[in-house]
């Protein structure tokens, strides 16, 4: 799909059950599989492009998966080498779980992905597998995809990184679990925490100490997982900016993780002053539930702490910084930069097209509240730069471009859209 347009929104009042499933839990899902002693039975898997990357590469490496469209059953005897080069399109969090999980296994193996990410950092995590006696390489020294993999025997470690990233935390306990010795990995803020939350359910042994992770290697396979995948709160958060900019609205965002290191964007935008109510329904591995948003007048925020928290939903957000009385600042988030595009330049490029005054920092932005214009929107590439710019068109009305990378995270996000708004989509 190349191009939409989109009309201004009328006042709307629903209920929606099929936000994606959570990206984050489904790539994590299909990769453990790979540790468990047994077959792991997971539900509501996201069909879209990085985690279904994440599966074909979980069957080249050996294992065996059952999937009857519905529900996936994957067992494994083990990671196997594979002839092919393994695929992570576009997606950072399949490339750096990989590097952690085949940095042990025995045989070698060949990372890739799309023009995005063949130029996003993985120095991050090819460093300090390096350190503890991993064998990986890389164009720019190891930091630029294709990543070549050979399996080595790792040295146990005491990591303390200087990012916040959820990302190289994932990697480095991986790692840890075939290390030769008790790991420690110290994050300087805690990042999403589903990798300690699934691998504790499925018997590791991993103690979180505040943003300390004290890893102790498996000593036999784990217990097989079965999950039912919630849905994204990062997918829902669309539409709760949607509800919060449409006068007279309100929306109720069913099943979604309720994870207190996901839901910190919906925390800003109460703060914002949209009334918002979480109802917990369940507790598997983590709280799930549903999420109530209504419109009221926006006004300013500034948003610097727990950024890793919101690190997602930071484009959409600042469509609703656009909409809110006052000035709002997005501090400390300078690894919007090294997203799927510098996340900094393209909303303040767009929300400028939008007539909307935008001052850019190195680490993040200024946004004057305003009127927003009709405009014309590149994504770049970026699905959750496409999916930003057509919800601040339920205001205004707008025109976005690039728009297949939407699949990469939110394929059914079309659809849901409709319920709420006319969407010309034109190939
Ligand atoms: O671990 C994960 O599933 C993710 C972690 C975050 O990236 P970083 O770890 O680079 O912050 C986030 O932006 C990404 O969408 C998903
Ligand atoms: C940054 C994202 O994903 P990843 O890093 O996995 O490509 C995202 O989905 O916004």
């Amino acid at each position: 799909m190349s191009r939409v347009v989109v009309s201004s929104s009328n006042s709307f009042s629903l209920k929606i059950s099929e936000i994606a499933p959570d990206k984050s839990i489904s790539h994590r899902s299909v990769m453990f599989a790979m540790l468990a002693d047994g077959t792991s039975v997971i539900e509501n898997f996201l069909r879209a492009e990085d985690t279904l990357n994440s599966l074909a590469i979980v069957k080249n490496l050996g294992a065996t998966v059952v999937d009857d469209g519905k529900i996936i059953k994957i067992s494994s005897e083990g990671i196997k080498e594979s002839s092919e080069v393994l695929d992570c399109g576009n997606s950072g969090t399949g490339m750096r779980l990989f590097c952690g999980l085949l940095s042990s296994a025995d045989g070698h193996f060949v990372l890739t992905g799309d023009k995005y990410l063949r130029s996003r950092p993985m120095k991050r995590v090819t460093l300090p597998l390096k350190n503890i006696g991993a064998k990986l390489d890389g164009r720019a020294d190891g930091d630029l995809a294709p990543i070549s993999i050979r399996g080595a025997s790792l040295k146990a470690f005491n990591y303390e990184s200087k990012i916040a990233s959820a990302q190289v935390k994932s990697c480095m306990i991986l790692a840890a679990l075939r290390a030769d010795g008790v790991c420690t990995y110290i994050e300087p803020e805690l990042s999403r925490d589903h990798t300690e939350r699934m691998l504790k359910g499925m018997g590791a042994d991993i103690a979180v100490d505040g943003l300390k992770s004290t890893i102790t290697p498996m000593k036999k396979l784990l217990s097989p997982l079965n999950i039912r995948v919630p849905a994204d709160p990062s997918s829902a958060f669309f539409f709760a900016v949607a509800a919060a900019i449409t006068p007279n609205s309100d929306i109720t965002l069913e099943g979604v993780t309720l994870n207190p290191t996901r839901i910190e964007a919906f925390k800003a935008l109460e703060k914002m002053g949209a009334n918002i109510n979480y109802e917990i329904t369940d507790n598997k591995y983590e709280p799930i539930g549903n999420i109530q948003i209504k419109y009221a007048p926006l006004k300013a925020i500034t948003v610097e702490d727990n950024i890793s928290w919101l690190i997602d939903e930071l484009p959409v957000l600042s469509i609703a910084m656009a909409c809110a009385e006052g000035e709002s600042i997005v501090k400390n988030a300078e690894e919007l930069r090294v997203k799927e595009s510098d996340r900094i330049s393209t909303v303040v490029e767009g929300l400028r097209s939008c007539s909307i005054e935008v001052h850019e920092y190195k680490d993040g932005y200024k946004i004057v509240g305003g009127e927003l214009q009709k405009s014309l929107v590149d994504s770049d590439g970026d699905h959750r730069i496409a999916m930003s710019f057509i919800i601040a068109g339920l205001k205004c009305g707008m025109e976005v471009t690039d728009l297949d990378c939407i699949n990469t995270s939110f394929p059914n996000f079309f659809e849901l859209l409709q319920k709420i708004t006319k969407v010309d989509l034109q190939r």
